[in-house]
């Protein structure tokens, strides 16, 4: 059993109170599906647009964690369906409600329905850092060597 924290969880007022709340399909999974808050209708995605869509939901989670948004696999795979900011950052002192930035990348355009499985969000723990000004870094092999130094293949 994965190491488990509580995430307090507040609907929307209105939002459908049948929807599930976040959860995970299977023991071993990483992420919790989030589902689309579409008041009983749809959304058309077309090709290119982001949008907004909203989860209904609004969440606190405890301080030294974050929850990563990321894209489900089978929606970008079979629709080009994905998340523009993967992973989306939901930060720990945000009280605000929680949304998917969701674009269609692919050919045609893709209706979004209510209640829809439409990413999923993965608790991690934070480490922050102090940042300070230095005179110097150390010196390392790889020196200012980067995007591609080391060749292809
Ligand atoms: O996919 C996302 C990404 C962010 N948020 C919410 C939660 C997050 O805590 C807040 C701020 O997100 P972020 O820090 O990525 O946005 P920003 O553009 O840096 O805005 P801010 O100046 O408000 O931090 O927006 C979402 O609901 N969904």
């Amino acid at each position: 059993m994965a190491a488990e924290v509580t995430i307090l969880v507040l609907r929307e007022p209105g939002a459908d109170p049948a929807l599930p709340l976040p959860e995970y399909q299977t023991r071993g999974s990483a992420g919790a599906d989030l589902r689309a808050e579409l008041g009983g209708g749809e959304l058309l995605l077309e090709p290119g647009q982001i949008r907004l869509v909203p989860t209904g939901l609004r969440v606190q989670i405890p301080e030294g964690y974050e929850m990563q948004i990321r894209p489900r696999s089978s929606l970008a795979l079979k629709h080009g369906v994905t998340l523009p900011n993967t992973p989306g950052t939901i930060d720990s002192d945000y009280r605000g409600p929680l949304g998917v930035i969701m674009i269609n990348l692919g050919p045609q355009p893709y209706a979004i329905r209510h209640g829809e499985r439409i990413a999923q969000a993965v608790i991690a723990p934070v480490t922050r850092a102090a940042y300070v000004m230095a005179e110097a870094l150390e010196q390392t092999a790889r020196g200012e060597g980067g995007f591609g130094s080391t060749g292809r293949g």
